[in-house]
Protein backbone atom coordinates (compact mmCIF):
# COMPACT_ATOMS: atom_id res chain seq x y z
CA UNK A 1 0.00 0.00 0.00
CA UNK A 2 2.84 2.47 0.83
CA UNK A 3 4.91 1.90 -2.60
CA UNK A 4 2.41 1.05 -4.96
CA UNK A 5 -0.02 4.10 -6.74
CA UNK A 6 -2.91 3.95 -9.45
CA UNK A 7 -2.78 3.94 -13.14
CA UNK A 8 -3.03 8.19 -12.12
CA UNK A 9 0.45 7.83 -10.33
CA UNK A 10 -1.17 8.51 -7.38
CA UNK A 11 -0.74 6.73 -4.21
CA UNK A 12 -2.53 5.70 -1.02
CA UNK A 13 -3.56 8.72 1.75
CA UNK A 14 -1.66 7.62 5.28
CA UNK A 15 -5.61 7.74 6.83
CA UNK A 16 -6.75 5.72 3.95
CA UNK A 17 -3.83 2.72 4.85
CA UNK A 18 -4.39 3.18 8.29
CA UNK A 19 -8.28 2.57 7.72
CA UNK A 20 -7.33 -0.34 5.88
CA UNK A 21 -5.13 -1.88 8.75
CA UNK A 22 -7.90 -1.75 11.11
CA UNK A 23 -9.86 -3.11 8.76
CA UNK A 24 -7.99 -6.30 8.66
CA UNK A 25 -6.96 -6.16 12.06
CA UNK A 26 -11.03 -6.14 12.90
CA UNK A 27 -11.84 -8.09 10.15
CA UNK A 28 -9.55 -10.78 10.88
CA UNK A 29 -9.49 -10.76 14.42
CA UNK A 30 -12.62 -10.46 15.84
CA UNK A 31 -14.91 -12.51 13.33
CA UNK A 32 -12.65 -15.63 14.49
CA UNK A 33 -12.82 -15.00 17.72
CA UNK A 34 -16.13 -14.63 17.88
CA UNK A 35 -17.11 -17.76 15.71
CA UNK A 36 -14.46 -19.39 18.66
CA UNK A 37 -16.56 -17.84 21.39
CA UNK A 38 -19.93 -20.02 20.12
CA UNK A 39 -18.20 -23.12 19.06
CA UNK A 40 -17.14 -23.41 22.92
CA UNK A 41 -20.66 -21.99 24.03
CA UNK A 42 -22.36 -24.83 21.68
CA UNK A 43 -19.88 -27.50 22.56
CA UNK A 44 -20.42 -26.67 26.56
CA UNK A 45 -24.23 -26.51 26.14
CA UNK A 46 -24.58 -30.21 23.70
CA UNK A 47 -22.12 -32.45 25.64
CA UNK A 48 -23.41 -35.63 23.53
CA UNK A 49 -21.92 -33.64 20.14
CA UNK A 50 -18.87 -32.79 22.14
CA UNK A 51 -18.14 -36.02 22.60
CA UNK A 52 -18.70 -36.98 19.27
CA UNK A 53 -16.24 -34.12 18.41
CA UNK A 54 -13.43 -35.97 20.82
CA UNK A 55 -13.83 -38.96 19.27
CA UNK A 56 -13.48 -37.75 16.02
CA UNK A 57 -17.30 -38.78 14.89
CA UNK A 58 -17.52 -38.26 11.06
CA UNK A 59 -21.50 -36.66 11.22
CA UNK A 60 -19.77 -33.63 13.13
CA UNK A 61 -17.38 -33.53 10.28
CA UNK A 62 -16.09 -29.47 10.50
CA UNK A 63 -15.50 -29.22 14.03
CA UNK A 64 -13.39 -33.40 13.90
CA UNK A 65 -11.54 -33.13 11.03
CA UNK A 66 -7.99 -32.19 12.34
CA UNK A 67 -8.49 -34.92 14.92
CA UNK A 68 -6.25 -37.49 14.85
CA UNK A 69 -8.16 -40.00 13.45
CA UNK A 70 -11.29 -38.37 12.31
CA UNK A 71 -11.46 -37.74 8.13
CA UNK A 72 -9.01 -36.43 6.15
CA UNK A 73 -7.66 -32.52 7.04
CA UNK A 74 -8.70 -31.41 3.27
CA UNK A 75 -12.26 -32.50 4.54
CA UNK A 76 -12.94 -28.59 6.34
CA UNK A 77 -13.18 -27.21 3.11
CA UNK A 78 -15.82 -28.95 2.08
CA UNK A 79 -17.91 -29.13 5.43
CA UNK A 80 -19.63 -26.13 6.54
CA UNK A 81 -20.18 -25.30 10.44
CA UNK A 82 -23.47 -24.93 12.02
CA UNK A 83 -22.29 -22.09 14.42
CA UNK A 84 -21.73 -19.77 11.93
CA UNK A 85 -25.23 -20.30 10.42
CA UNK A 86 -26.39 -19.36 13.92
CA UNK A 87 -24.22 -16.67 14.90
CA UNK A 88 -22.04 -15.32 11.48
CA UNK A 89 -19.68 -13.22 13.42
CA UNK A 90 -20.67 -10.34 10.22
CA UNK A 91 -24.10 -9.40 10.37
CA UNK A 92 -24.24 -8.43 6.34
CA UNK A 93 -22.75 -5.73 4.90
CA UNK A 94 -23.84 -3.18 2.31
CA UNK A 95 -24.19 -3.52 -2.01
CA UNK A 96 -24.95 -0.74 -4.38
CA UNK A 97 -27.30 -1.39 -7.07
CA UNK A 98 -25.40 -0.69 -10.33
CA UNK A 99 -28.88 -1.23 -12.02
CA UNK A 100 -32.66 -0.76 -11.75
CA UNK A 101 -34.49 -3.99 -10.45
CA UNK A 102 -37.61 -5.85 -8.64
CA UNK A 103 -37.09 -7.48 -5.61
CA UNK A 104 -39.74 -8.92 -4.05
CA UNK A 105 -42.34 -6.96 -5.75
CA UNK A 106 -40.46 -3.40 -4.26
CA UNK A 107 -38.68 -1.48 -7.29
CA UNK A 108 -34.82 -1.10 -5.93
CA UNK A 109 -33.71 2.00 -8.81
CA UNK A 110 -30.01 2.29 -9.76
CA UNK A 111 -27.66 3.90 -7.05
CA UNK A 112 -29.79 2.81 -4.18
CA UNK A 113 -27.65 1.55 -0.94
CA UNK A 114 -28.94 -2.23 -0.05
CA UNK A 115 -28.09 -4.24 3.77
CA UNK A 116 -27.70 -8.29 2.89
CA UNK A 117 -28.36 -9.59 6.21
CA UNK A 118 -26.39 -13.05 7.25
CA UNK A 119 -28.34 -13.47 10.33
CA UNK A 120 -31.78 -13.45 8.70
CA UNK A 121 -30.66 -15.48 5.50
CA UNK A 122 -29.40 -18.19 8.40
CA UNK A 123 -32.80 -18.06 9.95
CA UNK A 124 -35.30 -18.78 7.07
CA UNK A 125 -36.98 -21.79 7.69
CA UNK A 126 -37.46 -21.73 4.21
CA UNK A 127 -33.84 -22.92 3.80
CA UNK A 128 -33.09 -24.76 7.11
CA UNK A 129 -35.15 -27.11 9.08
CA UNK A 130 -35.75 -26.16 12.56
CA UNK A 131 -33.14 -22.85 11.89
CA UNK A 132 -32.92 -22.33 15.88
CA UNK A 133 -31.12 -25.62 16.42
CA UNK A 134 -27.54 -26.12 16.46
CA UNK A 135 -27.12 -29.36 14.23
CA UNK A 136 -23.57 -29.76 12.76
CA UNK A 137 -24.79 -32.85 10.49
CA UNK A 138 -27.46 -30.66 8.99
CA UNK A 139 -24.90 -30.03 6.27
CA UNK A 140 -24.05 -33.60 5.52
CA UNK A 141 -27.43 -34.48 3.70
CA UNK A 142 -27.85 -31.99 1.20
CA UNK A 143 -25.30 -29.07 1.15
CA UNK A 144 -27.20 -25.37 0.91
CA UNK A 145 -29.26 -23.63 -1.60
CA UNK A 146 -27.01 -21.26 -2.93
CA UNK A 147 -27.04 -17.79 -1.16
CA UNK A 148 -28.89 -19.16 1.65
CA UNK A 149 -25.01 -19.86 3.90
CA UNK A 150 -23.43 -16.57 3.48
CA UNK A 151 -20.98 -16.34 6.98
CA UNK A 152 -18.38 -15.07 4.42
CA UNK A 153 -20.30 -13.18 2.05
CA UNK A 154 -20.81 -14.20 -1.44
CA UNK A 155 -19.63 -12.81 -5.27
CA UNK A 156 -16.24 -11.22 -5.99
CA UNK A 157 -16.14 -9.22 -2.72
CA UNK A 158 -16.18 -12.79 -0.24
CA UNK A 159 -13.95 -12.64 2.66
CA UNK A 160 -10.55 -13.40 1.13
CA UNK A 161 -9.60 -14.42 5.02
CA UNK A 162 -12.18 -17.26 4.89
CA UNK A 163 -9.38 -20.32 4.17
CA UNK A 164 -6.87 -19.07 6.36
CA UNK A 165 -10.02 -17.99 9.45
CA UNK A 166 -11.30 -21.66 8.58
CA UNK A 167 -8.17 -23.61 9.50
CA UNK A 168 -7.18 -20.92 12.35
CA UNK A 169 -10.55 -21.75 14.04
CA UNK A 170 -10.17 -25.75 13.87
CA UNK A 171 -6.22 -25.08 14.91
CA UNK A 172 -7.65 -23.58 18.30
CA UNK A 173 -10.33 -26.08 18.80
CA UNK A 174 -8.23 -29.00 17.73
CA UNK A 175 -5.77 -28.10 21.41
CA UNK A 176 -8.85 -26.98 23.21
CA UNK A 177 -11.09 -30.60 22.88
CA UNK A 178 -7.93 -32.58 22.96
CA UNK A 179 -6.84 -31.34 26.00
CA UNK A 180 -9.76 -30.21 27.60
CA UNK A 181 -13.56 -30.68 28.10
CA UNK A 182 -15.44 -27.68 29.67
CA UNK A 183 -18.35 -26.20 31.20
CA UNK A 184 -20.18 -22.59 31.13
CA UNK A 185 -19.97 -20.91 34.39
CA UNK A 186 -23.12 -18.67 33.57
CA UNK A 187 -25.42 -20.91 32.46
CA UNK A 188 -28.15 -18.56 30.62
CA UNK A 189 -25.48 -15.57 29.65
CA UNK A 190 -27.00 -13.06 27.13
CA UNK A 191 -25.49 -12.72 23.76
CA UNK A 192 -24.94 -9.46 22.43
CA UNK A 193 -23.93 -7.64 19.52
CA UNK A 194 -21.99 -4.94 18.75
CA UNK A 195 -20.93 -5.51 16.30
CA UNK A 196 -20.46 -9.18 16.26
CA UNK A 197 -22.30 -11.29 18.35
CA UNK A 198 -20.77 -12.21 21.99
CA UNK A 199 -21.52 -13.77 25.33
CA UNK A 200 -22.00 -10.61 27.39
CA UNK A 201 -19.45 -11.61 30.19
CA UNK A 202 -17.01 -13.05 28.03
CA UNK A 203 -18.24 -16.55 28.20
CA UNK A 204 -15.97 -18.02 31.56
CA UNK A 205 -15.63 -21.37 31.64
CA UNK A 206 -14.44 -24.20 33.88
CA UNK A 207 -12.03 -26.39 32.16
CA UNK A 208 -11.24 -30.16 32.88
CA UNK A 209 -8.36 -31.38 31.86
CA UNK A 210 -8.52 -34.93 30.09
CA UNK A 211 -7.11 -38.04 31.92
CA UNK A 212 -5.66 -40.00 28.97
C1 LIG B 1 -14.78 -16.43 10.94
C2 LIG B 1 -14.04 -15.48 10.41
C3 LIG B 1 -14.50 -14.50 9.34
C4 LIG B 1 -15.77 -14.20 8.90
C5 LIG B 1 -17.09 -14.80 9.35
C6 LIG B 1 -15.62 -13.18 7.87
C7 LIG B 1 -16.69 -12.63 7.17
C8 LIG B 1 -16.55 -11.66 6.19
C9 LIG B 1 -17.65 -11.10 5.44
C10 LIG B 1 -19.14 -11.48 5.60
C11 LIG B 1 -17.14 -10.19 4.59
C12 LIG B 1 -17.93 -9.32 3.61
C13 LIG B 1 -18.04 -10.06 2.30
C14 LIG B 1 -18.99 -9.38 1.36
O1 LIG B 1 -19.18 -8.15 1.42
O2 LIG B 1 -19.55 -10.11 0.52
C15 LIG B 1 -15.70 -10.15 4.80
C16 LIG B 1 -14.82 -9.35 4.12
C17 LIG B 1 -13.48 -9.29 4.36
N1 LIG B 1 -12.74 -10.11 5.20
FE1 LIG B 1 -13.50 -11.55 6.36
N2 LIG B 1 -14.29 -12.89 7.72
C18 LIG B 1 -13.57 -13.67 8.59
C19 LIG B 1 -12.19 -13.70 8.74
C20 LIG B 1 -11.30 -12.91 8.05
C21 LIG B 1 -9.86 -12.97 8.18
C22 LIG B 1 -9.12 -13.95 9.11
C23 LIG B 1 -9.35 -12.00 7.37
C24 LIG B 1 -7.92 -11.62 7.10
C25 LIG B 1 -6.86 -12.23 7.59
C26 LIG B 1 -10.47 -11.34 6.71
C27 LIG B 1 -10.36 -10.30 5.83
C28 LIG B 1 -11.42 -9.72 5.15
C29 LIG B 1 -11.27 -8.60 4.23
C30 LIG B 1 -9.97 -7.87 3.86
C31 LIG B 1 -12.56 -8.33 3.72
C32 LIG B 1 -12.97 -7.25 2.71
C33 LIG B 1 -13.01 -7.85 1.31
C34 LIG B 1 -13.48 -6.85 0.25
O3 LIG B 1 -14.15 -5.88 0.59
O4 LIG B 1 -13.19 -7.10 -0.93
N3 LIG B 1 -11.63 -11.93 7.15
N4 LIG B 1 -15.37 -11.08 5.77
Amino acid sequence: MLVFSDEDGRYMAECDIADKILGLLIGGHDTASSACAFIVKYLAELPEIYNGVYKGDPSVKFYSCLFSDGPSSTDYRRALPDHQRLAPPLQGAFREAITDFMYNGYSIPKGWKLYWSANSTHKNPEFFLEPSKFDPSRFERNGPAPYTFVPFGGGPRMCPGKEYARLEILVFMHHLVRKFKWEKMIPDEQIVVNPMPSPAKGLPIRLYPHKD
